[in-house]
């Protein structure tokens, strides 16, 4: 295999100058990527929409993410200084305004999504076909290739499909490689360089030539995601294309049902049954569906989706709630939260529909998806208690009498750590508490390290803490009753903490700068989320989940959470900074946009390490893809972006099996029994199962690491189509087929194989998890206890144009004389001037209420120290020199 990898970049090198020399020859510009562009246009992210239009955008464009922020402080401020009654002044007035916009959003791109098909299908652009011949690399390419429309090259059968036998066929040829196309099949996209220069998933990167970097706007509709974060990292990748994640029902079922072109004939055989969601159509309408016009359209954006989740979570609620059978159907909103109903017959079924928005996620005791797929009245009646309990607090709130709150028990309650003695009385303050500050006490005082702010706000001045506290570092009530309170301690910073170097991301809800540590001078990734923004979309729950994972997990290859709090008007996240970033634009930087199989092993190794972890842990990770990879500085791989995942209910220890040499954890035994249904993944990398809409379990993230490795070795997904239901329909249905590339061995094309196993209870992974995985003969040379010790192929280092702090601050005045950066910088300084709000603080009935404030313990901060090292700046990745020169992966790998 090294002998392969060596070879491998050795004839990409080769390829990429003639490639890049045929361009300048014969090359029609920008033919083929202006036609990806415009299919991708179609199906742009939520984020990508809201930053690209500036029109009609209320919910938060690229320009003004929080646009109700001031407002809404100003409403608080005239409220009064009851905290309290001020938030739910804030939620009322915000929750009329986010109707609106959802509509507003949903309209606008629903036309957009329209106008892009219509220019994709009238495109007839042509591409150019690869080079070298695919069947014998040695054999001499063509001088000129024709060009060939880019729809032929994708629905020409140049893929080879590995049949079952095909991995015993390499051991009976003695590994020497077999083989299957013939010549006349067409050429390869992956090995030749030119056909995949662009591949249908894949950004269009300006670097092979230079007519890509003609400024042609048109052809990169969908860069707006981070236009925003011009001076940030995600400036760097301009180019970036992918669908996002999609966050939704199932577009599919909702209205389309599934087609019958879409299913085997097995399938259609089985019909109704295989599908009982088939029939939710109507359950899964929304209530804006009179507004949306999307019900119309095929093809539907990602905007789309996200739009249909949020509403069909509403419609779950509405459905079920029987609150809202207690008021009359013509009481508004607005009235019941003003306690003085009004009779408003024109409004009130939608609003009174939407008013559970606010009661989405008030609390991670209710899951995500209702869990209550089975439609059993367990998740009923839980769906019932929680609308209820969430009515009695915003009763409360205006002053009203309400139902006794009946209080779900927290999902991963733990007991108190170590039986250790805890706090003085006077430290524990009693939870009943609700606006008064919490007892309180300076950590200076008794010598935690914390970072007191001398304002005195974060900190109130109280007697210091008797000696007993000394012994265990201060934990809220709530904080002890946490399984990962073991770690953490009461919160030690708060935003005026941090010091904003750079914005290296934005996401749908908040952003997530590079910053400082005042007082330490320690780095980190922050991800501050807009509490609004996340109340808007219904957020609340994933943001809660997102916390728990990160808190919970401790593991080398899932990002480190530092601290994390809130204010009155955000969530703060503060996590390890992964200074390589993306692993997506790591792969992008390559000039073929993927890496060798043994380089692709190490990735798919780290990330089965995670995965298993994760899984022993009761976590399905559902939306494993390269965006979410992020590297380390040590070119280690760091999972992030936990919103999406989900904690299997009533997770069950995991079973050891095998002997003290070979030990396999079975972590399938950990989410056994457990489904969920929600809609969500990455479009390219949704499993079958998921589209179907039956029910997934943890095996959906096998599913997805099988699109990962395809994706490191070929640079593109295997199933990506022109628009979203083509894609699913080639998930449900098409076999996947490699690139007839030789230097991918059998054993590899075996494990993705497997990997992308339609049947989930067939595919590899179902029995034992992890450990099946692991035992695959992929893998077999893996020393998986000492992943950590590999050298990685790409090291992130700070490229030669990197800038410091200085650098950045003179920036930041150039663009500050611009209105538009003058509005982000007064936004993004209210994001670090903000208070923060203890734990006590926050009354139960806030639905941040479960947000824990708090600070991971110091022994265990091995964060970045700031000015130490190239610790910000603009990032290249070089190969690991140390890797290829002492051929360390061939060493670490078993032999
Ligand atoms: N720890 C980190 N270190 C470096 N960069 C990070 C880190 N966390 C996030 N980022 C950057 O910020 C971007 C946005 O982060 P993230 O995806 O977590 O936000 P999000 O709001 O959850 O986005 P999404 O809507 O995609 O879920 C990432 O794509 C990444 O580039």
């Amino acid at each position: 295999m090294a002998g392969h990898h060596h070879e491998h970049g050795h004839e990409l090198q080769h390829v990429h100058e003639q490639e890049h020399e045929h361009d300048l020859l014969q090359r029609p510009p920008t033919g083929s990527e202006r036609t990806r562009s415009i299919s991708f246009s179609k199906l742009l992210t939520r984020s990508w929409k809201r930053s690209g239009s500036s029109s009609n955008n209320v919910s938060g464009s690229s320009v003004n993410l929080y646009p109700d922020a001031e407002t809404s402080k100003e409403s608080d401020h005239n409220s009064g200084s009851d905290g309290q009654s001020s938030r739910f002044s804030k939620l009322k007035s915000m929750f009329q305004s986010g109707n609106n916009s959802k509509n507003a959003s949903a309209h606008n791109s629903s036309q957009s999504s329209l106008e892009g098909d219509s220019t994709s299908s009238s495109s007839k652009l042509k591409y150019v076909k690869p080079i070298s011949s695919p069947v014998n690399a040695a054999s001499p390419s063509p001088p000129l290739s024709p060009t060939i429309p880019e729809k032929d090259i994708l629905q020409t059968p140049r893929m080879v499909h590995i049949d079952e036998h095909e991995h015993e066929r390499e051991h009976s040829c003695g590994g020497s490689p077999i083989l299957l196309s013939s010549p006349s099949l067409s050429p390869t996209i992956a090995r030749a360089g030119t056909g995949r220069k662009r591949s249908p998933s894949t950004p269009i990167m300006p670097s092979h030539n230079s007519k890509d970097n003609s400024g042609n706007s048109a052809a990169r509709p969908n860069n707006h995601r981070h236009h925003s974060s011009s001076q940030g990292f995600s400036s760097n990748n301009p180019f970036r294309e992918r669908n996002g994640t999609v966050r939704g029902s199932n577009p599919y079922f909702a209205y389309q049902g599934l087609p019958t072109h879409a299913l085997s004939s097995h399938e259609l055989e089985e019909g109704s049954q295989l599908y009982p969601n088939a029939g939710a159509i109507h359950f899964l309408s929304t209530p804006t569906s009179k507004t949306n016009s999307l019900t119309n359209g095929r093809n539907l954006s990602n905007l789309s989706l996200n739009e249909i989740k949020e509403n069909e979570e509403m419609q779950q609620f509405s459905n079920e709630d029987s609150f809202f059978h207690d008021i009359p159907k013509d009481v508004s909103l607005k009235d019941t939260l003003n306690g003085s109903p009004t009779r408003d017959s024109s409004k009130s079924p939608e609003i009174a529909q939407s008013f559970p928005s606010i009661v989405v996620g008030y609390s991670n005791e209710f899951d995500e998806d209702s869990d209550n797929e089975d439609g059993n009245e367990e998740g009923e009646q839980e769906i019932k208690t929680k609308s209820k309990s969430k009515h009695t607090s915003l009763t409360k709130s205006n002053g009203k009498s309400a139902h006794p709150r009946t209080k779900v028990p927290l999902r991963r309650a733990a007991s108190e750590p170590n039986g250790l003695p805890l706090v003085s009385p006077a430290s524990a303050p009693s939870s009943t508490s609700t606006t008064k500050k919490p007892d309180s006490f300076k950590i200076n005082d008794i010598g935690l390290g914390g970072s007191a702010h001398p304002s005195g706000l974060l900190f109130p001045q109280e007697p210091p803490p008797k000696i007993l506290d000394l012994q265990e570092p201060r934990r809220s009530r709530r904080l002890r009753t946490k399984s990962f309170s073991n770690k953490f301690q009461d919160i030690m910073v708060g935003p005026q903490s941090f010091e904003k170097i750079r914005l290296l991301g934005q996401g749908d809800v908040g952003k997530v700068f590079l910053v400082r540590e005042k007082k330490t001078n320690r780095v980190y990734a922050l991800k501050v989320l807009s509490k609004d923004e996340m109340i808007k979309r219904n957020k609340i729950k994933r943001v809660l989940t997102e916390q728990e994972i990160l808190a919970t997990s401790n593991h080398p290859f899932i990002v480190t959470l530092y601290h994390s709090f809130q204010s009155e008007d955000y969530l703060y996240l503060c996590m390890e900074y992964c200074m390589g970033g993306e692993f997506f634009r790591a792969l992008q930087t390559r000039e073929t946009k993927c890496i060798c199989e043994d380089d692709a092993k190490f990735y798919a190794s780290e990330v089965t390490a995670a995965l298993e972890y994760l899984h022993l842990l009761g976590f399905i990770y559902r939306d494993l893809k390269p965006e979410n990879i992020l590297l380390h500085q040590s070119g280690h791989i760091m999972l992030s972006d936990f919103d999406l995942s989900i904690q299997a209910k009533d997770s069950k220890i995991p079973v050891v099996k095998g002997s003290a040499q070979s030990t396999l954890v079975d972590t399938k035994i950990c989410s056994d029994g457990f489904r969920t249904n929600s809609f969500v993944g990455t479009e390219e990398y949704i499993a079958p199962e998921v589209i179907r809409g039956n029910g997934h379990t943890a095996a959906v993230d096998w599913w997805t690491l099988g699109i990962l490795v395809y994706e490191m070795l070929f640079g593109f997904t295997p199933f990506k189509g022109d628009n979203t239901n083509e894609t699913f329909t080639n998930i449900l249905k098409n076999e996947v087929s490699f690139p007839n590339n030789n230097e991918i061995s059998r054993t590899c094309k075996d494990l993705i194989k497997k990997l992308l196993t339609k049947n989930e209870s067939k595919r590899l992974g179902c029995k034992m998890g992890a450990a099946d995985v692991k035992k695959h003969p992929f893998f077999k040379k893996v020393q998986w206890s000492l992943l950590r010790n590999q050298e990685p192929p790409l090291i992130p280092v700070l490229s030669e144009d990197g800038y410091d702090f200085a650098k950045l601050s003179s920036n930041k005045k150039r663009q500050t004389s611009q209105d538009i950066h003058k509005h982000l910088d007064e936004q993004e300084k209210n994001m670090f001037e903000e208070r923060v709000e203890y734990d006590d603080e926050v009354s139960e009935d806030d639905p941040f209420h479960d947000f824990n404030s708090m600070s991971l313990m110091e022994q265990d901060n091995n964060s970045m120290i700031y000015g130490n090292t190239n610790s910000y700046g603009k990032i290249a990745y070089t190969p690991n020199s140390n890797r290829s020169r002492s051929n360390s992966h061939r060493t670490f790998f078993k032999r």
